[in-house]
């Protein structure tokens, strides 16, 4: 049986690269960036008027002049106008381009607008001052955005600054989630009661669709050859396939023996660690790669958040930060298996405080409906002590 850690690594050298299409700019939001994008001018692309009021030569103001005669209105949008005459000043609004001449731009608050003139009630005018001047946020050419960033409203903002109305991400994978087990029924059936209804499938669809990845859904029956027909079908169709159960010592678990028959190429089969123990890796000769979570609800969740998400940032170049969560009480766990505790995260003064959730095993959905971490700890110890501190995957 191998660790957590050699799995993880394992899974991670299999990345695959993802194709790269071109989608509308409104279509890319929360996908993942596949190009750089670089400022195509400077930002601001001129010298810009950041307050509404009057445009000056502060030469004229630092000699004494106080009173300038409006020779002009500049509105964003115009074209710049020019300041001739140092004792004439131009009305400017914000996003207005900055006249000719013109060193500095005093707010209408600070002024008296008579008729045809305005004075300057303030007595000190720096040069430069409300002028956001050009390429003071970046100049053109400037790397803006790079691949493997998830697109955000902010970005999106950039992305039509830049003028891209089209924008390169990566294509996702097409991905099956296969449900195994006789005893399953789909969600709009009254299980009789030695039956249950399928939760694990949707779990992972609904956890995919986070990711904007829509899954094919199938079942698998408990019966080899039926598995091995329809599994030749799945493999033919998918570049990953996700299946939830059938992996460990029963007499009905089929899928590790009929895989072995379709010449699949495991890669390892159990890890040590609870939950999740019996999971597989694999992959098909020229076909897909295959995560075989354990059938348990909380195995087959934990084994995709530890393992198919990073594989699929991986792919996708998404950098990941590593999180740290300081336990909030003691757990003792004597298997010689690293555990993957449920945790609520609470931050205080930016530690986040690790409480276990009450778990009555991996056979309970519910113990992670309230869980918003899971806190990893290691397989070489038992007792584990207030304070301590370890690694935290988000749920
Ligand atoms: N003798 C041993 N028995 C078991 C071991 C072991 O090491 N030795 N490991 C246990 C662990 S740990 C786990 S986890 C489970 C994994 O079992 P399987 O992957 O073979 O999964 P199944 O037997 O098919 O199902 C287990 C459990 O999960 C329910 N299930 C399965 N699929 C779904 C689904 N789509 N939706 C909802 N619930 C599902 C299923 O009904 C079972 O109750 O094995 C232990 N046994
Ligand atoms: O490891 Mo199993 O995954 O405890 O239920
Ligand atoms: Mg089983």
């Amino acid at each position: 049986m191998i660790s957590v850690e050699q799995a993880l690594q394992l899974v991670l050298q299999e990345t695959i690269s993802f194709k790269i299409e071109n989608v509308p700019l409104l279509q890319s939001l929360g996908r993942v960036l596949a190009q750089e994008v670089k400022a195509d001018r400077d930002f601001p692309p001129f010298d810009r008027v950041t307050m509404d009021g009057i445009a000056i030569n502060a030469k004229a103001f630092e000699t004494g002049t106080r009173t300038f005669s409006i020779a002009q209105i500049q509105a964003a949008g115009q074209p710049p106008t020019t300041l001739d005459n140092p004792d004439n000043c131009v009305e400017v609004m914000t996003g207005a381009v900055l006249p000719v001449n013109a060193t500095a731009v005093i707010r209408y608050e600070d002024c008296q607008i008579l008729k045809e003139l305005a004075t300057v009630l303030i007595d000190h005018v720096k040069r430069g001052q409300n002028i956001h001047r050009q390429g003071a946020d970046c100049l053109a050419g400037t790397v803006l955005l790079m691949p493997g960033q998830r697109i955000t409203p902010a970005m999106i903002g950039t992305l039509a600054s830049v003028g891209l109305s089209k924008v390169s991400v990566f294509q996702n994978p097409k991905i099956a989630i296969c449900s195994t087990g006789d005893e399953l029924v789909e969600i709009d059936q009254t299980p009789l009661p030695h039956q249950i209804r399928k939760s694990n499938v949707y779990m992972l669809a609904a956890a995919l669709q986070e990711e904007n990845i829509q899954a094919s859904l199938f079942h698998l029956p408990d019966e080899p050859e039926a598995m091995r027909q329809q599994l030749t079908d799945i493999f033919r169709e998918n570049e990953v396939v996700l299946l939830s159960g059938a992996v460990s010592k029963g007499k009905f678990d089929y899928l590790p023996q009929v895989l072995e028959q379709m010449r699949f190429w495991p890669i390892f089969h159990k890890i040590a660690q609870k939950p999740g123990k019996p999971m597989l890796f694999g992959k098909m000769p020229d076909g897909p790669l295959v995560f075989g979570f354990p059938g348990n609800p909380v195995s087959t969740f934990v084994c995709y958040q530890l393992y198919f998400k990073p594989w699929h940032k991986r792919c996708l170049g998404v950098s990941e930060t590593p999180l740290w969560g300081q336990l909030a009480e003691d757990v003792t766990f004597a298997p010689a298996l690293t555990y993957h505790v449920p945790v609520r995260l609470k931050n205080e003064k930016g530690i986040w405080k690790a409480t276990p959730v009450p778990n009555t095993g991996s056979g309970n959905l519910t113990s992670i409906l309230t869980a918003e971490g899971l806190l990893t700890l290691p397989a070489d110890r038992t007792d584990f002590l207030v304070g301590e501190v370890f690694p935290v995957t988000l749920l």
